[in-house]
């Protein structure tokens, strides 16, 4: 019989196996370290369950709505009266302002009144980036080892900050310096923003308490969620405050320390942001304020060897760069750990209308999966499929409800109430205006509406709707990034090869959406659709994922699929390292069958 020694404090014995189960699971009820363990967890559950885990409510800003209302102007006023706001760039515990060092300056403006400048934004030399490495290193230690409930706290906190006191002021600087309206400033920087801290909150306790299931006799084993070692890049795209937030947020949550280089057409909401964290109580250099020259910036991370991942969100022309630039380095053996590398990028989205679809839902959910903040998610509809049978209705509701959307500066008094507004910058402007003249030009490409454009005073583009009969034209294949729709309408029989059409003709894969009442349709198109988009819709526009219920995030080149929004991300962002602990001591090194 095979012969062990129980060590410690229970009594020296020779039992058999039985015996032995019999007495450990008496001792893990009772007493043990495993009995501990739980208990430890268990408690530390209680508080964890994030006050409120439901989704923001978003503030509807109707007409009734008159102290929300004021409370905004103010706060735009508040935010543009003293003239643009100096932004330093953070390391550590320094702040370094350009009006007291020689660092350059970026002006950011308002897109929808470009004449106007929000914010003198400091830009990071290549010392402060090493700097910024070195601050994200030092604080490393103490922030792994500070216990979970105090990182978690200080989101928590953040979230409440700006569900509360900062709410008039996140969406004064979303509206101001990214162009949205108050409804796109509402469900982006506070909805989403705070539903990612506090969610994430509750996916991580959740994480952190998946252990191993099974323990034999004797032994304890355990599951110990590490940071990843070294620091994590956020790179962080301008269209939505909640995703910058998310992209540092999340391995910060998780005990990584982060160098975030925000969008230089976000930099005010996310310095803001910046501030409510701090407030909230995020120690120095565990987020690294970095707005820089984007290739620089990268360089000098990147090429560091404790750099570890790469959490971006932004073009698939700039992952494909980085992810190059990344492997190359990787190759080379630069670095210590392979980088985890996680990307949210580009789409072009579907809404694929079946004859037996409720055609005015559909076409009103096409307006606004197109138009709303003009274009301008990842997850905007930027093609639609229309069965021949509904066009008719489909582009009559369609085209006259477009035909009242009148591009506007949202933030300024008289453009409050606007459903559209701006585009980001110049460059997106002009890239839309050559788009749009594609199109007067093309005799594949008929404009139903729109093909206006003006750059006098803000950047503001017409939302256009375009026809082609083409299916291998390059508007149903290429991103915009703006307020152009793409329309193909086919004959009833074939909405079968449409759809392998729709499967086959991009590279995205993000968003897309198939309007049906037929059963039939939606299974078909369920399967055929099945890897053209990581989140799909029924009866549904292809925008407007909500944190904790539609995870989001696609495959294929709209990047490595990880679903903000859900759990899986924060596994991204930890090294897992597997304990086992004998409390057994061996008296014997034979087997058995050692006889
Ligand atoms: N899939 C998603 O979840 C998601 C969400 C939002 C936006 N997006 C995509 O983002 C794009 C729009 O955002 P954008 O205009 O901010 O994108 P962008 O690619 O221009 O910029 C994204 C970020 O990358 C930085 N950057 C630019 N060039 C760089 C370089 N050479 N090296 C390192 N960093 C560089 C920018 O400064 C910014 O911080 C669209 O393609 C959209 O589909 C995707
Ligand atoms: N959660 C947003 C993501 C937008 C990306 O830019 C949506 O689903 O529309």
């Amino acid at each position: 019989m095979t012969q062990f020694r129980v060590s410690s404090t229970v009594p020296k014995l020779l039992l058999g196996s039985r015996a032995i189960s019999a007495l450990w699971a008496h001792r893990i009820a009772a007493s043990s370290p495993h009995a501990n363990y739980k208990r430890t967890v268990a408690q530390l559950s209680a508080p964890l369950v994030p006050p409120g885990l439901k989704n923001e409510p978003i503030k509807s800003f109707g007409k009734e709505s008159t102290v929300d209302w004021d409370l905004l102007r103010e706060s735009i006023i508040k935010l543009t009266d003293n003239g643009p706001l100096e932004i330093p760039v953070i390391v550590g515990d320094s702040e370094i302002y350009a009006a007291s060092s020689n660092r350059l300056v970026y002006n950011q403006h308002n897109p929808g009144n470009h004449a106007q400048i929000l914010a003198n934004v400091t830009q990071a030399n290549a010392e402060d980036v090493r700097v910024a490495v070195e601050a994200s290193s030092a604080a490393k230690e103490a922030w792994l080892n500070t216990p979970f409930v105090d990182r978690a706290a200080v989101f928590l906190k953040a979230a409440d900050l700006i569900s509360t006191k900062y709410r008039y002021t996140m969406l004064a600087a979303t509206m101001l310096g990214q162009g949205k309206n108050v409804y796109q400033a509402e469900i982006d920087c506070i909805a989403e923003l705070v539903d990612f801290f506090r969610f994430n909150v509750k996916y991580a306790q959740e994480l952190y308490s998946q252990q191993p299931i099974e323990s034999t006799p004797g032994v304890w084993n355990r599951a110990e969620y590490r940071p990843l070692e070294g620091f994590v890049y956020a790179v962080t795209p301008f269209n939505f405050t909640a995703i910058a937030a998310n992209l540092v947020g999340a391995p910060a949550l998780m005990g990584n320390t982060v160098v975030w280089k925000p969008s230089s057409y976000a930099t005010l909401s996310n310095y803001i942001l910046f501030r409510i964290l701090q407030e909230a109580g995020l120690p120095s250099g565990v987020i690294n304020f970095v707005p820089g020259e984007p290739n620089m910036v990268t360089d000098e991370l990147i090429n560091d060897p404790r750099f570890a991942s790469l959490h971006y969100t932004g073009s698939t022309a700039v992952f494909l760069n980085l992810y190059a630039k990344i492997t190359a380095n990787l190759t080379s053996g630069k670095y210590r750990d392979f980088p985890r590398i996680i990307g949210e990028t580009g789409g072009k989205n579907f809404h694929v209308v079946h004859e037996s679809a409720a055609v005015e839902n559909a076409a009103l959910n096409t307006l606004r999966g197109a138009f709303e903040y003009q274009g301008q998610k990842c997850s905007a509809t930027s093609r639609v499929y229309v069965s021949e049978s509904v066009w008719p209705k489909f582009s009559q509701i369609l085209l006259e409800n477009v035909s009242k959307l009148i591009p506007t500066n949202t933030s300024a008094v008289k453009g409050l109430q606007s459903f559209i507004g701006p585009v980001i910058h110049e460059n997106s402007f002009d890239k839309l205006a050559d788009v749009i003249d594609q199109a007067q030009t093309d005799p594949e490409l008929e404009i139903l509406y729109g093909g206006q454009y003006d750059k006098k005073q803000g950047y503001f583009v017409q939302p256009t709707v375009v026809r082609t009969s083409n299916l291998e034209h390059d508007f149903l294949k290429r991103e915009f990034f703006g307020p152009v729709l793409t329309v193909h309408v086919f004959k009833d029989a074939e909405y079968e090869s449409i759809l392998e059409s729709i499967d086959s003709n991009t590279n995205y894969a993000l968003t897309g959406s198939i309007f049906a009442n037929s059963r039939t349709a939606i299974r078909l198109a369920e399967e055929k659709l099945r890897y053209s988009a990581g989140n799909f819709y029924i009866n549904d526009k292809s925008t407007g994922a909500v944190v904790g219920q539609q995870w989001f995030g696609g495959a294929r080149m709209s990047g490595t699929n990880d679903k903000a929004g859900g759990s899986n991300i924060l596994t991204r962002f930890t090294s897992i390292r597997n304990v086992k602990e004998n409390f057994y001591e061996l008296a014997d090194y034979k087997y058995p069958s050692n006889f």
